[in-house]
């Protein structure tokens, strides 16, 4: 067999194109700062794998980058407990809910958790290369040969504020019910998508509630999803509930906490309630799952720690019969592969995957992945099975090389000040 020992690890960071998306907080910047982690073995084999590329990740990444040349691609488990040893700034943490991906509250955990597992796709990669078995085997095995996505509904402006850098996609606004409809329309005619998750908390709530009741209009039966990212108070969430719970598969993270959460399921009637922000690590859980908080938790294996993590969620989900769906950020392919790889593994996955790559214009694989009927089939090639294009992913990194420090680190409250400069991300609850 191959010898399986790194002995190089390459960190690519890179920026990458994105529209002008609106949330709870902001606006998605003109360019993201994303990581390409490639693992390189003895036997002469490269993994390749992807994470946030923020300041804050890329330097924990090059200290795991630096420790990781001599251990196995096979020790996942080691590799763990290298990055467990990381010493970590605890300036680049402060526990408040983070300005670039709301995905709950900023802890140094998660920060190494995000780090290792663009590192754990790679050497997953790598692994599956040298062995010649992708990486749904190495998990386990696939339960499943397509993996369905939702498409992700965004209010958003037609250009960014200046148009300095462009946002390279040529949808057009959608900031009311006519335009999410139309935006909906042209993610199903062109990924087959059958299902539609609206990002909320950008508008007042009767505005987002009538776009939801548009969109059960045009695509009636059609699973639908609202999410606010925890702008809501619980009567403005419960109104909410009482409006749109005949066309809602769930609701998504209306309130800000477990105990609100709680509150707000315990008098929605049933409808569940679905979270990627008040369930984001393992001591998380047990508040949230005994008092009734989450009906629906949101995976993503980049704060989750890994494909493994993942599938270690999907347990603890199934034990407490919670149903389990995947939360996304920008991301690019390798991202996308991996994401489909892991739910390819786990038994019981009824709802769509969240996912934003139809939004990005730009990917650094040599061919862009496809949407099938709202799905990606699962790769069976060895490793992720995906190839990198070193051509786009050096232009990348150029702009990034290139950039005065403005885009490095995601921050959509302050991309919102270059259309309002008296912006602040919003206190909770909004409305
Ligand atoms: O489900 C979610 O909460 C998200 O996808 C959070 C994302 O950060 C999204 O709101 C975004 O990128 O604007
Ligand atoms: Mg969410």
């Amino acid at each position: 067999m191959k010898d399986l020992t790194v002995t190089e690890v390459r960190l690519t960071p890179i920026l990458v194109a994105d529209p002008p998306l609106l949330n709870t907080q902001g606006v998605h910047q003109p360019h993201t700062p994303r990581l390409i982690v490639e693992v390189v073995t003895a036997g002469g084999v490269t993994g390749v794998g992807e994470t946030y590329g923020d300041t804050k990740y890329l330097d924990l990444a090059r200290s795991l980058a630096r420790r990781l040349p001599g251990h196995p691609v096979s020790d996942l488990n080691g590799l763990l407990a290298l990055a467990g040893g990381l010493p970590l700034d605890g300036h680049r943490t402060d526990g408040s809910v983070d300005v670039g991906g709301l995905r709950g509250v900023q802890t140094a955990g998660k920060l190494r958790l995000s780090v290792v597992s663009g590192f754990e796709v790679a050497c997953l990669d790598a692994l599956g290369k040298a062995l010649g078995m992708p990486v749904h085997a190495l998990l386990g095995g696939k339960v499943r040969d397509r993996v369905e996505y939702s498409a992700y509904l965004f209010y958003r402006w037609a250009a960014h504020p200046g148009d300095a850098a462009g946002g390279g996609d040529d949808r057009g606004a959608a900031l009311d019910p006519a335009g999410i409809v139309a935006q909906a329309r042209r993610l199903a005619a062109d990924h087959g998508f059958g299902s539609f998750k609206l990002k909320g908390g950008v508008f007042p709530p009767e505005e987002e509630i009538a776009a939801v009741r548009a969109l059960a209009e045009a695509f009636p039966g059609s699973p639908l999803r609202l999410d606010p990212n925890g702008a809501w108070s619980v009567e403005t969430s419960l109104k909410v509930v009482d409006e749109l719970r005949d066309v809602l598969e769930y609701l998504e993270d209306p309130v800000t906490g477990t105990p609100a959460m709680a509150e707000v399921a315990a008098r929605a009637g049933g409808l569940p309630l679905a979270t990627n922000m008040c369930v984001t690590t393992f001591p998380e859980i047990a508040e949230a799952f005994t008092t009734g908080a989450v009906q629906v938790l949101l995976s993503d294996h980049h704060y989750w720690g890994g494909l493994r993590n993942t599938q270690q969620l999907a347990a603890i989900c199934r034990a407490f019969g919670i149903g389990v769906s995947m939360h996304s950020n920008t991301h690019l392919g390798v991202s996308l592969a991996a994401m489909t790889h892991v739910a390819a593994t786990v038994p019981g996955l009824e709802h769509a995957c969240d996912t934003h790559y139809p939004w990005q214009t730009e990917d650094v694989l040599t061919e862009r992945i496809a949407f099938q009927e709202g799905a990606v089939t699962v790769p069976d090639a060895p490793g992720l099975g995906v190839a990198l294009d070193r051509e786009r992913l050096d232009a990348l990194h150029r702009r990034w090389l290139a950039d005065d420090g403005s885009m490095r680190d995601r921050d959509d409250a302050a991309a919102m000040r270059r259309a309002d400069p008296d912006w602040e991300a919003p206190s909770v609850p909004r409305w």
